[in-house]
C-alpha cells in the first residue's frame, strides 16, 4: 500500500512524536425511550426524567428512600420526545466519522430488550453512511474505497451474516491486526444501494426470537463494520503513497437482562446463559477499564470482547449509547444499565491515525527519523537520555533492515 502525501503524512509524524496518540473518554450518552403502547395498556408510568442535557432523574419518592442514587450524569441525556438524528449529533457522528481519518471508532447500543437499541443503531447506521458518501463526494482529491462485513455472535458463535453458510467463523490472533475473523466476507461496495441491500441480507439472516419482553427481540449481538481506505490522487502511482484505513463498527447488542426476567425456558435459557457471558464479559472489562489500566483484563473471556478489544481502551474512538425504558416495572434493569454507563465513562481510549505505507516510504521515513535521532545524539544530553536515543536508533536500524 501507498505513502501520504501532504496532510496525511504531517499527521501520521504527528501522531509519530506523540506516541500516546489521543487519549479521550469514552463517550457515554442515555436515551430514555416513549411509553410503549403495551406499557400504557398496562398502566405503567414513568419515573425517569432528563432534568437537563446531562442528567437523568428518578422520580419514585418510594423508592428514593431506598438510599440508591436518584441522579445521574453523563455526557448527553435524551427523553423519550428526542430524536434518532439529535442523538447522532450529539456527539456520535464526531466520533462515527473519525472513520474518513484513519481513525477506527465504535458505536455501541446497550440496553435490556425492548428499550430501543436496535431502533436508535438503525438511525446511527444511516446517518453516518449518507455523511461518509457526502464527505466522499466532497473530498474528490482522494480515492476512497469501502468495505463492508457483518457479523453476529449467538451463543458464543460467531456467523457471517453476509453469507448463507451459517458455519462458525474461528478467531485468530494476527501480532499486527490483532484478532480477525477468519473468512468473514467482505464485500467492496459499489454505491450506496449496494449497501442498502446488504444491510437486507443481514437484517433477514439475523437470529431473532419471541421472547416476553420483545416481539421481535433479537438474541444475538450484531457487528457492522465498515472499513474506508483513501489515498491523495496525487500520490498514486509513485513511491511515496501512503494510504488511510480505518474501521467504524456498529455494535447492536442482545439485551443486557437476565435469562430469567425474559421468563425463558430451554433452548432460550441456553441464549441467555451464553448472551450473558459474552455481556458480563463486557460488564467486567468495562468495570476494570474504569478504575485505570493496571493488571490483567480479560478480553479473551469472550467473542464479543476479543472482537472489539480495540474499541474497549484500545486504538480507537469509542461511543456508548445506553437505552432506556421509562417504565417503573423495569426499574431494576434500567438502574443496571445506568451503572454499565457509569463504569463505562471512566473508561479511556487512546486513538491512534492508521497510515498503511508502501515499503519504500516506510524505509524513506525509518531513515529520516534515524538521521534526526543520530543528530540528537550529537549534542550533549545525560546518560539516560544517551540510552534511550541508543535503544531508538537500534530500533529503527532494525526495522530498516528488515524491510530493505
Ligand atoms: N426512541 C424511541 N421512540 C419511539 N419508539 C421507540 C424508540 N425506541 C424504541 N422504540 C420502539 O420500541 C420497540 C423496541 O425497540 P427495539 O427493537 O429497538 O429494542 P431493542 O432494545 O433493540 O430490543 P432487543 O434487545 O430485544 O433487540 C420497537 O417497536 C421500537 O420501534
Amino acid at each position: 500500500m501507498g505513502a501520504i502525501g501532504g496532510e496525511e503524512l504531517k499527521k501520521w509524524e504527528k501522531m509519530q512524536g506523540a506516541p500516546l496518540g489521543s487519549e479521550e473518554k469514552i463517550l457515554v450518552l442515555v436515551r430514555l425511550r416513549p411509553l410503549s403502547e403495551k406499557e400504557i395498556s398496562r398502566n405503567e408510568v414513568s419515573d425517569w426524567e432528563c432534568i437537563n442535557e446531562t442528567s437523568i432523574l428518578y422520580r419514585n419518592s418510594l423508592q428514593e428512600r431506598s438510599g440508591l442514587p436518584t441522579a445521574y450524569t453523563f455526557d448527553r441525556v435524551y427523553r423519550g420526545d428526542c430524536s434518532t438524528r439529535e442523538v447522532y449529533e450529539g456527539g456520535t457522528k464526531d466520533i462515527a466519522l473519525s472513520v474518513v481519518s484513519g481513525i477506527n471508532s465504535t458505536i455501541f447500543a446497550y440496553g435490556q430488550t425492548s428499550s430501543g437499541k436496535t431502533y436508535t443503531m438503525n438511525g446511527i447506521t444511516e446517518f453516518t453512511v449518507a455523511d461518509i458518501y457526502d464527505y466522499m463526494q466532497k473530498h474528490e482529491e482522494r480515492a476512497f474505497v469501502l468495505k463492508f462485513s457483518a457479523m453476529e455472535i449467538y451463543n458464543e458463535v460467531v456467523r457471517d451474516l453476509l453469507s448463507s453458510d451459517s458455519s462458525p467463523l474461528r478467531l485468530l490472533d494476527d501480532p499486527e491486526k490483532g484478532t480477525i475473523i477468519e473468512k468473514l466476507t467482505e464485500e467492496t461496495l459499489r454505491d450506496w444501494d449496494h449497501l442498502k441491500d446488504l444491510l437486507s441480507v443481514c437484517e433477514a439472516q439475523r437470529q431473532i426470537g419471541e421472547t416476553y419482553l420483545n416481539e421481535n427481540s433479537s438474541r444475538s449481538h450484531q457487528i457492522l463494520r465498515l472499513t474506508i481506505e483513501s489515498s491523495a490522487r496525487e500520490f498514486i502511482g509513485k513511491d511515496n503513497k501512503t494510504t488511510l484505513s480505518a474501521s467504524v463498527n456498529f455494535v447492536d447488542l442482545a439485551g443486557s437482562e437476565r435469562a430469567s426476567q425474559s421468563l425463558s425456558v430451554g433452548q432460550r435459557l441456553k441464549e441467555g446463559c451464553h448472551i450473558n457471558r459474552s455481556l458480563l464479559t463486557l460488564g467486567t472489562v468495562i468495570r476494570k477499564l474504569s478504575k485505570g489500566r493496571h493488571g490483567h483484563v480479560n478480553y479473551r473471556d469472550s467473542k464479543l470482547t476479543r472482537i472489539l478489544q480495540p474499541a474497549l481502551g484500545g486504538n480507537a474512538r469509542t461511543g456508548i449509547i445506553c437505552t432506556l425504558s421509562p417504565a417503573r416495572s423495569h426499574v431494576e434493569q434500567s438502574r443496571n444499565t445506568l451503572l454499565f454507563a457509569c463504569c463505562a465513562k471512566e473508561v479511556t481510549t487512546n486513538a491512534q491515525v492508521n497510515v498503511v505505507m508502501s515499503d519504500k516510504a516506510l524505509v524513506k521515513h525509518l531513515q529520516k527519523e534515524l538521521a534526526r535521532l543520530e543528530s540528537e545524539l550529537k549534542t550533549p544530553t545525560t546518560t539516560c537520555d544517551h540510552v534511550v536515543l541508543l535503544r531508538k536508533k537500534d530500533q529503527q536500524i532494525e526495522k530498516a533492515s528488515f524491510l530493505s
